[in-house]
């Protein structure tokens, strides 16, 4: 390494120390912790993404949130060059450097993992990192960080975004690589163009039982409901009503946000009794997670949700039809329904039903993701609502050649149509990553195509209740998994454990992982009625303490 390059890294790095005693890991969705402790991370994420710019020669970003996390957390994570999630095989090195103990430390890492990689690096080089963040007071000092990381590698510049949604940020850095526009007007522009493409193309015929044209979102007091005003304004055809909208008083995810809808089954703050009878979503603090809901009546503030598993039903019905209005090639076309074992039971049953081929794989959007990019089209989708839908480059070459081609029969003309709207639905939702904006006029628009009420959609079939519950443990990480993590393989005889208290209920499911972005441990259960479900989970719970106490012993 040169030694100007040698005396930047020094130099920089002694400005962000390492704070003592914390040990931190790349987890599901990058690194996540209190604020006050990530500067170090942060700055160092800055080199790693410059790192993987010069590595890949292509514009790389990085993302400044905690997500659906309490406001005082933080975190950040990369973006690759297609605008996925960072390559799993550079987290190792994630890990290395955010836990480098010192400058010394972090620069004889910096320079073998360059050696070993290849990396063109050193003057006449050049990387250039898009930087973003969402709503919370600490990303402004954050971002400076991340600023100096990234500048630290000769050569690399920042590129300051502003506050984003996290999809926002992935939509630009794949547009960026691709060499399509890449600002967020154009990311406004193609959504509500690709909106009101499919708002034309539905059909006049179909029989619409619906009264609501108006739905109510709840922005988590977050950047999700700041773009969502902006991003209404060039929607036609629905009224969209932005509540928690992150500009007045309220607290990020503060009892309000999907990830509290979901996990709660509570409407979020800002909504009452009076909003029964009216189509209600949720976003979460970076936009990326999206759930349905309608208020229940009486005093209990229920809600009946209607969660991510469902919307990738609704999806999967969509995407099927216009599949089966394609004349020709229809059977050679591969869909794949991408699910975690958090999925509701009773939403498998219903898409296996469908003849869909489901595959589950590990929680995390960076495995789903992978998988569902291996299909002509994959419906990816986590139960609490982060997916997206993907069409690969083949296939939408030739949904654009089938369009070109000019129609004679009714027939033919249906698949023109057909092939039209899965080349607005290509635009509208995004293939980077899952984004609750797109998710939600992707939505709205097949509940219109269809005739939808909410209510008719939740009826698509009933969810199994289900419970999940955290359990704090001296170390999560003694529980091993297999199986897109619904067998555990240690502590040893934890899941024979597991298994004889799922026997003892009917439709009894249960599995138990450590959380990627937070110290517990995770417990699900499922069960034909809410007190077995309950239950179950609650016995599982205290086999795992009594399990992880052993094995801390030992
Ligand atoms: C059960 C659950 O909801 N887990 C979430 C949560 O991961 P954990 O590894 O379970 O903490 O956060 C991830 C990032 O947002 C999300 O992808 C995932 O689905
Ligand atoms: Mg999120």
């Amino acid at each position: 390494m040169a030694a100007d390059q040698q005396l930047a890294l020094f130099q920089t790095a002694s400005a962000f120390p390492l704070p003592p005693g914390v040990k931190f890991s790349y987890g599901t969705a990058g690194f996540r912790a209190d604020a006050s402790i990530l500067a170090s991370t942060v700055f160092r994420v800055g080199i790693l993404a410059s790192l993987r710019s010069l590595k890949t020669q292509s514009v790389i970003g990085l993302m400044i949130t905690a997500s659906h996390n309490q406001v005082s957390d933080n975190g950040v994570k990369i973006s690759d060059p297609s605008g996925g999630m960072m390559t799993q095989e550079w987290e190792p090195f994630a890990d290395a450097l955010a836990n480098a103990s010192d400058p010394d430390d972090l620069f004889k890492l910096i320079n073998q993992f360059v050696i070993n990689n290849n990396i063109p690096f050193g003057r006449g080089q050049y990387a250039e990192v898009l930087l973003g963040r969402d709503t919370r007071p600490s990303g402004k000092a954050l971002l400076e960080a991340a600023k100096q990381g990234v500048n630290a590698v000769i050569g690399a510049i920042a590129v300051d975004m502003g506050i984003l949604t996290t999809p926002q940020l992935h939509w630009m850095v794949r547009c960026r690589n691709k060499g399509l526009k890449a600002s967020e007007s154009d990311y406004f522009a193609q959504l509500s163009d690709a909106f009101g493409c499919l708002m034309d193309l539905r059909s006049q015929t179909i029989e619409t039982n619906r009264t609501d044209s108006k739905v109510i979102v709840d922005g988590a007091n977050g950047v999700g409901g700041k773009k969502l005003e902006e991003l209404k304004q060039g929607v036609k055809g629905l009224e969209i009503e932005v509540r928690n909208s992150g500009k007045g008083e309220g607290i990020l995810n503060a009892g309000v946000g999907a990830d509290f809808v979901q996990k709660e089954k509570l409407f979020p703050g800002g909504f009452g009794e009076s909003d029964s009878g009216t189509r209600c979503a949720s976003l979460d603090g970076d936009a990326d997670r999206l759930v349905y809901f309608c208020v229940l009546k009486g005093n209990s503030k229920k809600v009946d949700l209607v969660d991510g598993d469902k919307i990738l039903s609704l999806f999967a019905i969509f995407i099927k039809e216009q599949m089966s209005l394609l004349e020709e090639k229809k059977e050679k076309i591969k869909l794949g329904i991408v699910q975690t074992a958090y999925a509701n039971g009773a939403s498998t049953d219903f898409l296996k039903q469908m003849d869909l081929e489901v595959v589950l794989t590990p929680t995390g959007v960076k495995y789903l993701h992978e998988k569902a990019a291996e299909y002509d089209i994959g419906i990816y989708f986590e139960a609490n609502g982060h997916g997206t839908i993907l069409f690969s480059e083949n296939f939408l070459h030739w949904l654009e050649t089938r369009n070109a081609e000019v129609s004679h029969t009714s027939a033919g003309f249906e698949a023109q149509k057909a092939a039209l709207r899965l080349l607005a639905v290509s635009k509208l939702i995004n293939q980077a990553v899952g984004d609750a904006l797109s998710g939600l006029l992707l939505v709205e628009v097949i509940l219109l195509y269809l005739g939808w009420s909410i209510e008719r959609w939740n009826e698509l079939y009933q969810d199994l209740p289900s419970r999940q519950i955290k359990v704090s443990v001296a170390d999560r990480m003694a529980i091993t998994t297999t199986n897109a993590e619904t067998l555990v393989v240690t502590p040893p005889c934890l899941q024979e454990a597991i298994n004889s208290e799922v026997a003892k209920h009917s439709r009894g499911r249960s599995f138990v992982r450590p959380s990627g972005t937070e110290n517990v441990v995770r417990v699900y259960a499922e069960a034909s009625t809410q007190q077995a479900a309950d239950c179950l989970a609650q016995s599982v719970a205290e086999h795992v303490k009594h399990f992880l106490a052993l094995a801390t012993s030992n």
